[in-house]
């Protein structure tokens, strides 16, 4: 998922053009049959437009109907070329869209979950969604326009001299020229305006994104009139992005209009000075109309050029932007006889220079066992498990697995060591046996039923409507939050990989789902060398190991009763929690004689 790496470089057209460059057979095709179209096109009105003169001159029937036959074949053909160019085009921009798209899954795989944290989710969906999208009119029409404009243009000012003669032609030119020649004055101000109503776009889809998943805690804090101002101000700045967006357009469309017309009367002025005979004369003014065929038709696709080469920019950035960890490792995967050492080694890190967050971390979680963090809250136990994970690289030490060091391993091969149960483990709107077999396709029914019993997942599964085939809803929002993370448990024990990264939920669990909880955890670490963000009392205490973490540093390592004995700032941790007082004390807890 990592790879896929685009052949793109360069921003805006230079970007977009190599892509094409990559599908030029569909795009030479697309070409050939826009020619096609708008020179038959052309040829119609303008044989049309001449058989009226002739028949305007007294000419008989006999000398209208092949010309009315060949109008009528030019007409059919233009029909023919027009289905198919935009079957080519359109078949064409599909396949490069789809391309684009697939480069840009790549690139969130990529860059997450480390690149990730920067960008708000509203913002990655309008470019893998609008911004993908909008490029399908320059690989649909605005390419092909421009190829066919250049071809059936000037073919159409030579016509003109053979039709109307050199005056006719020379008056007919700068009115295209003229027709260009204000969206290529306004380009800058198109190019603004794109960039500005993607950006209002964007802004309006984050705050919308916002308010669908943040209206419970939005709603019960009363912060819906904030909330609707905020929405009102994103909807004012996108209506007026549109607004100078549109009254651009208009005037480029004004200034098409006027120079067809301008073009027309030109050459009819131009024609009746030179005597040109009726036939001639109103074939010259037809084609003076139908020369711009090409050109309305690329205007129409370039006055959207500004959103079209501002999501372009939009897409090439996101697929350049370089990975969190660089992917330079080519070492095979350490050969393993059973699960294996993890050694976090000098590890020196922070999310920017100015602040460290681990300062010189050292720390081995022996083979096969269970280590607990523990540590004040902002002490660094995520930083460390994101590590592990290589959601980042430390700027200085080593994570070793095996005696393997991290960057030494492709990417790809560190989810076949390494599996993690996060704390709210994400629960997509399917099915729960969909959302398990993620963690091994084409699991078997014996596979599921023990993951899910080991897990403690089957006596709540039992309560569900349609067992495994209940669909768990948006995130799993039918589950409770104990039963999501039952769940994600289960997906460790389906995956079963050799070191487990647990990260603890931190919600307060009553005495039976604590002890299911822990009977779930027991039978997950259990062979597996893991290291758990800790949260509860219960996981210290279970634990083989415990390393507490004080600003950065591990401040001791040891057993939860040597700890206890020990080093005071885990003392601290443990009176902060709500039942550390009867640990301390020595009360038994409700559920301590069945764990002790
Ligand atoms: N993506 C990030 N970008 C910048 N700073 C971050 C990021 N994630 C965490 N931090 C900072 O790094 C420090 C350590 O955070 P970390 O999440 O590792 O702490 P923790 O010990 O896991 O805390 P908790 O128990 O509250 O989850 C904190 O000061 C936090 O604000």
């Amino acid at each position: 998922m990592t790879s896929a790496s685009p052949a793109v470089k360069g921003r805006g057209v230079a970007g977009l053009l190599r892509v094409l460059s990559g599908h030029l057979r569909p795009f030479g095709l697309s070409v050939l049959f826009a020619v096609v179209n708008q020179a038959a096109g052309m040829s119609a009105v303008v044989l049309a437009a001449a058989a009226a003169g002739r028949a305007l001159s007294g000419a008989g029937t006999a000398e209208l109907w092949p010309m009315f036959w060949w109008t009528l074949g030019l007409t059919a053909l233009r029909a023919a070329a027009n289905w198919v160019e935009s079957w080519i085009s359109h078949e064409l921009s599909f396949r490069v869209l789809a391309q684009i798209r697939q480069w840009l899954y790549g690139a969130f795989a990529r860059i997450a979950p480390g690149g990730l944290v920067r960008r708000r989710g509203g913002d990655l969906v309008v470019r893998a969604l609008r911004d993908s999208e909008s490029l399908e009119i320059f690989y649909a029409h605005t390419s092909i326009y421009i190829a066919a404009a250049l071809v059936v243009t000037p073919s159409a000012v030579v016509a003109m001299g053979s039709i109307g003669g050199l005056r006719a032609a020379v008056a007919l030119a700068p009115w295209l020229i003229a027709a260009l020649a204000l969206p290529l004055a306004l380009r800058r101000a198109g190019t603004r305006h794109g960039a500005d109503l993607n950006r209002a776009l964007t802004a309006m889809n984050v705050e919308v994104t916002d308010l669908v998943h943040g209206l419970r805690e939005t709603l019960s804090f009363g912060g819906g009139p904030d909330l609707l101002a905020r929405l009102r101000a994103a909807d004012r700045r996108l209506a007026s992005a549109e607004r100078r967006q549109s009254l651009r357009a208009g005037l480029e469309t004004v200034a098409g209009g006027i120079a067809i017309g301008g073009a027309s009367l030109s050459v009819l002025v131009t024609g009746l000075d030179g005597g040109l005979p009726a036939p001639a004369l109103l074939a010259s003014v037809a084609l003076a109309g139908a020369a711009f065929t090409p050109i309305t038709m690329l205007l129409n696709v370039t006055r959207v050029w500004g959103i079209t080469s501002d999501s372009a920019d939009r897409v090439f950035d996101l697929l350049e932007e370089p990975a969190a960890v660089a992917d330079t490792g080519a070492a095979a995967l350490p050969v393993l006889t059973g699960p294996p050492a993890v050694e976090f080694d000098q590890v020196v890190f922070g999310y920017d220079e100015t602040r460290p967050v681990l300062r010189g971390v050292s720390l081995t979680v022996p083979a096969g066992t269970t280590l607990a963090l523990a540590g004040a809250t902002g002490a660094g136990k995520s930083t460390l498990a994101h590590l592990l994970l290589r959601h980042f690289d430390p700027a200085a030490g080593a994570v070793r697995v095996g005696g393997v060091d991290l960057r030494d391993l492709p990417l790809d091969d560190l989810p076949e060591l390494v599996c993690h149960v996060p704390q709210e483990a994400f629960l997509f709107h399917d099915t729960l046996r969909a959302n398990l077999e993620l963690a091994r396709p084409g699991a078997s029914a014996d596979d599921l039923a023990h993951a899910c019993a080991d897990a403690r997942v089957t006596p709540f599964l039992e309560r569900l409507s349609d067992g495994l085939d209940t669909v768990v809803g948006e995130r799993g929002a039918a589950l409770s939050g104990g039963e999501r993370q039952r769940v994600a448990i289960a997906r460790a024990l389906l995956r079963d990989r050799p070191v487990l990264v647990l990260d603890e939920s931190s919600s307060q669990l009553d005495a039976l789902s604590e002890r299911e909880l822990q009977a779930a955890l027991d039978r997950v670490g259990n062979g597996r060398t893991t290291l758990v963000i800790a949260h509860r009392l219960t996981t210290l205490r279970h634990a083989d190991l415990v390393a507490v973490l004080d600003h950065g540093r591990i401040a001791d390592v040891g057993g939860h009763a040597e700890l206890l004995a020990r080093c005071e700032p885990y003392r601290r941790l443990v009176q902060a929690q709500a039942d550390a007082a009867a640990l301390l004390d020595g009360r038994p807890r409700p559920d301590d004689d069945a764990r002790r």
